[in-house]
């Protein structure tokens, strides 16, 4: 999978930004509020159809104007497919090749995206509810039906706690149904969690041995809150029979409380550093390291499920990581191959991920503007046990076809290839039939199951209320 073109126009501070990115890494250079962020967010809700960080779907749109738009063609299994996405009147819609997309596989059909921002470095010492969405934006990633999945716990459990405020009125027939209905899928929601965590771990905790600085392991566990530690292993029949019996004990003080006190919307991820808590007890870095040994267990479990490296998108998180553990995160961006766009406020901390076909760009009042490449980082140590980072090369000037509206059309003055057929050389090739022959990526993405009514064309936004305007119900995990 690679991204060919990006278009974006009236998206937040982007008035209209044209650019072709690089096989590799694409560098946003700019002072603080002038429209970094924006850009990756273009990209990802263009990748997702959700937003990054917007809370309502009109906070996406330009101010004074009454839509904003993305498009992107992207190379995906040897063929060009265009796809965009308008949002206006609280509304979206999707669109292929200049139709309305018909169904959310059609739309994705192979586009998976990795973030990673400065929030994500907080989530070790941030709540539970954070570190739950954080976990859920992976499971989704990795497990396509989790969205649908999480959606169908979500709504029982709303079910559950709206009657269980009716008190001692509530019928205790319809209490048992909804139950049911919550044990159940809150058992599918565990155990998908428990299966990521299951792959995602032992890779997270290989990274962190290796830029952690310190000889105390870290552990990565999931485990259902106030169920007994003989549950963790059990199957999902099993699991959803003792939730069941879970939620009938606390029937009585749930009742009381006017909600739901046990199952997956109150479960948090386990982060120990030499089996002590991280939160309480490990430094800054060491949280720090904790999210990045993490991110970079996810890229790579999502390289060895999908067949290929997801786009990823940094959000100027050099600046909030130590010098070292940045030279690590750099190194692996530009050993990795992976097809990654960088923001920064500062461009010598990325330097390092760069290369002769890097595209340099500055961002300014949200103008996008050719810039150019900075010069060879050289000289980065890495960490003990860091692979060594990629042979960096002096970037070239950009290449800026000024269109005809003034608008630059920003390209790397000499792209190296397609990132994926390169790579394909470098990396274990895991045969077509892994790779999926028009399919198997649809069938893995998180938004390809559900969730959205197809017709007409694939408009979503107030008419689907809790999950068109990107914000998300208590307890719903997001993307
Ligand atoms: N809908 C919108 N219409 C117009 N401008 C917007 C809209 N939403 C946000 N902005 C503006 O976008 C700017 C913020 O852009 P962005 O978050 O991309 O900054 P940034 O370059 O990433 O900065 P930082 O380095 O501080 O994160 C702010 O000036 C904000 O006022």
């Amino acid at each position: 999978m690679r991204l060919l073109a990006l278009q974006a126009q009236n998206f937040r501070n982007l008035h209209q930004v044209s650019l072709a990115p690089s096989p590799h890494a694409t560098i946003a250079v700019g002072q603080n509020g002038q429209g970094k962020t924006n850009l990756l967010e273009a990209l990802y809700f263009l990748a997702t159809l959700k937003p990054l960080r917007a809370g309502r779907l009109a906070e996406l749109v330009r101010w004074g104007t009454k839509a904003a738009r993305v498009s992107g063609r992207f190379l995906l299994k040897g063929a060009e497919r265009e796809i965009s996405v308008e949002v206006g009147g609280g509304v979206r819609q999707a669109f292929v090749d200049g139709k309305k997309a018909s169904s959310l596989e059609e739309y994705f059909g192979g586009v998976a995206v990795v973030a990673f921002t400065p929030d994500d470095l907080e989530v070790v010492k941030g709540g539970p509810d954070a570190r739950r969405t954080f976990l859920d934006r992976a499971v989704f990633n990795r497990f396509p039906a989790f969205l649908k999945e999480s959606r169908d716990y979500a709504r029982a459990l709303k079910n559950r706690n709206r009657l269980l405020r009716d008190g001692p009125a509530a019928d205790p027939a319809y209490l048992d149904a909804y139950d049911a209905t919550l044990a159940r899928s809150g058992a599918r929601v565990y155990v998908r969690r428990r299966a990521l965590m299951a792959e995602l771990a032992p890779r997270a905790q290989a990274t962190f041995a290796a830029i952690g600085r310190t000889v105390d392991p870290a552990v990565y566990g999931y485990h259902p809150a106030h169920l007994a530690q003989e549950f963790a292993d059990v199957d999902e029949a099993r699991l959803a029979e003792a939730l069941l019996e879970e939620l009938a004990g606390r029937r009585r003080r749930d009742l009381e409380r006017g909600f739901t006190s046990v199952g997956p919307h109150v479960d948090d991820v386990a982060l120990t550093l030499g089996g002590r808590s991280a939160r309480a007890y490990a430094s800054q870095g060491q949280q720090r390291a904790l999210v990045l040994g993490w991110k970079i267990a996810e890229i790579e479990n999502l390289h060895a499920s999908l067949g290929f490296l997801p786009l990823l998108l940094l959000d100027d998180v050099s600046s909030e990581l130590d010098p070292e553990r940045n030279a690590y995160l750099m190194g692996y961006l530009a050993a990795s191959g992976a097809q990654v766009f960088l923001t920064t406020t500062d461009a010598s901390l990325v330097r390092a991920a760069a290369a002769a076909d890097t595209l340099w760009m500055d961002v300014h009042g949200g103008q996008v503007a050719p810039r150019p490449p900075e010069p060879s980082a050289g000289g980065q140590a890495p960490l003990p046990g860091q692979q060594p980072p990629a042979p960096v090369g002096v970037g070239h000037l950009l290449g800026g076809d000024v269109a005809e509206d003034g608008e630059a059309e920003l390209r790397p003055e000499n792209p190296v290839g397609h990132g994926e057929e390169e790579r394909a050389d470098h990396r274990p090739h895991r045969g077509p039939e892994e790779e999926g022959t028009g399919g198997a990526h649809e069938q893995h993405h998180p938004h390809a199951q559900g969730g959205f009514a197809p017709a007409p064309g694939l408009a979503e936004g107030q008419s689907h209320g809790d999950e068109g305007d990107g914000e998300e119900e208590s307890g719903q995990p997001e993307r």
